[in-house]
């Protein structure tokens, strides 16, 4: 059987109502991503909730600190289990390196590189003069040599990284389907074609939680892969 890569971003205000969702779409994702507006909403016991689904969990905290307060963060969330969880690259070297040191057993350190939701521009405005691109390679190899599992990248990234590092593990969000609206994302492409150029994990929120009919829409991106 094909493993499913999908995981459902579930950035929803109510916990009652992110519940509802993921149950009626689980036999259609691979696992549930719990971003920063869950986490600051609900916490360890929304977590805990969401475990009951039995899907694995992606904890995005996308931490960024000095190394001794990421670390320590991590240790945290053992409790939690999560299988996968961000870091931003940008917090550099020694954080990221001490972030996996910190991390539990089985559970998969990634580092975000550049936000799908940024362009060239934006990152010209905060003094990174190199476009998305080249920036996003640089954090991979960074990310790579502080030992890390993989890291986030959009689409138009993941072919690149993946052909200097075979065996890393690529979350891949800045996902939408053939008709879906970009909203605040800049750098996106369709779920397949993030597949195809070697994503291990594909995020999608919106175009299954914003659909009139997430469960057709989940199956529908399913029947694409
Ligand atoms: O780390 C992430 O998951 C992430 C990184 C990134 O560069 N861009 C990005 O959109 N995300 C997350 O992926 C999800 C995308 O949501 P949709 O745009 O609704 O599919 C959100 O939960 C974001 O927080």
């Amino acid at each position: 059987m094909n493993h499913n890569p999908v995981y459902l971003a579930l950035d929803l205000p109510r916990l009652d109502a992110a519940e509802a969702l993921a149950r009626k779409v689980a036999g259609h994702i691979g696992g549930i991503k719990l971003g920063l507006e869950f986490f600051c909403a609900h916490g360890h016991h929304g977590v805990h909730e969401l475990h009951k689904l039995g899907l694995p969990i992606f904890l995005d905290l996308k931490l960024h600190d000095i190394p001794n307060t990421v670390a320590g963060a991590m240790q945290a969330i053992h409790v939690l289990q999560p299988a996968i969880v961000t870091i931003h690259a940008a917090g550099g070297r020694a954080m990221m390196e001490d972030a996996k040191a910190a991390a539990g057993e089985n559970c998969k350190v990634v580092a975000v590189t550049v936000l799908t939701s940024l362009d060239g521009d934006d990152l010209a405005s905060i003094g990174v003069n190199d476009q998305p691109h080249a920036q996003a390679l640089r954090l991979a190899e960074l990310a790579h040599s502080a030992g890390l599992d993989g890291i986030v990248c959009s689409g138009h990234e993941v072919g690149a990284v993946h052909k200097q590092w075979k065996d890393g593990y690529f979350v891949v969000p800045g996902l939408r389907p053939q008709n879906g609206g970009n909203g605040d994302q800049k750098r996106i492409v369709t779920p397949r074609q993030a597949r195809d150029d070697g994503a291990s994990v594909l995020v999608i929120g919106r175009p299954i939680s914003r659909a009139e009919d997430p469960l057709a829409a989940a199956r529908a991106i399913e029947a694409t892969l």
